[in-house]
């Protein structure tokens, strides 16, 4: 499977009442991976939404990923990406199977991701590269970052933080695979924005 793409990610305040026909919009335009990033501690509106996403993932033949929770990946036979502090890989691994999708986030680290390499992760997530509505306080990467990763890193790199459709054509023409998008493309005023924005993510790796 080629992890190459518009990799969007879910927020559930941003997205507070319109989650679904935003997620459909995004969807429609093309998405690679979507992941499923709720921070909150409710347990039965994640597994509800989650279950919802993985339906619709499955209609428009997408891969979904939950954030921070194996367990409910498990239980939906989906992909996870986890952080630094979000459990190990190994043990996840095990859990989802051998080709599950599993995500490490590295911050600015090539250590970091020469490990989840070793302990199995199917991508590599690289960032923040832009100032970041989302996670203002993320550490900061940058573009000759990306470049080493290239070299180092033979897995998939996915970039995130801040990006948008005004800043991320160099992230692409310096070797990302994935972006990774939250409010440059869900911070549209309609679907319709959604959708546009969605397919000019993708069209840049036509291009590249
Ligand atoms: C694709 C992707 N990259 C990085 C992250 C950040 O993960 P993490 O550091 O665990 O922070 P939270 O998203 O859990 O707040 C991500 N979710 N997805
Ligand atoms: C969830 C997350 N992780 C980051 C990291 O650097 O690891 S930046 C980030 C937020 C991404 O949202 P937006 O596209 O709105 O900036
Ligand atoms: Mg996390």
């Amino acid at each position: 499977m080629t992890l190459r793409g518009l990799y969007a990610i879910t927020d559930s305040q941003l997205l507070a009442g319109k989650f679904l026909p935003y997620v459909e919009a995004a969807l429609k335009g093309g998405v690679a991976l979507l992941q499923y990033r709720d921070k909150s501690q409710d347990k039965s509106r994640r597994l509800r939404e989650a279950e919802t996403l993985a339906e619709l993932c499955a209609r428009y033949k997408t891969q979904l990923i939950i954030n921070d929770d194996a367990e409910l990946a498990a239980r939906l036979g989906v992909g996870v990406h986890l952080g630094q502090t979000d459990g190990p890989l190994t043990p996840a691994r095990t859990l989802l199977g051998r080709d599950a999708i599993i995500g490490s986030t590295c911050h600015a680290q090539l250590e970091l991701a020469e490990q989840a390499a070793r302990e199995g992760a199917s991508y590599v997530a690289f960032g923040r590269f832009f100032n970041s509505v989302t996670k203002p306080g993320a550490p900061a990467a940058d573009g000759a970052l990306l470049e080493q990763a290239r070299t180092r890193i033979k897995l998939p790199i996915c970039v995130i933080g801040g990006i948008t459709l005004d800043n991320a054509a160099p992230l692409v023409a310096h070797g990302a695979d994935l972006l990774a998008v939250i409010h440059g493309l869900f911070g549209a005023d309609s679907t319709q924005e959604v959708t546009r924005r969605a397919r000019a993510f993708n069209a840049l790796f036509a291009s590249a």
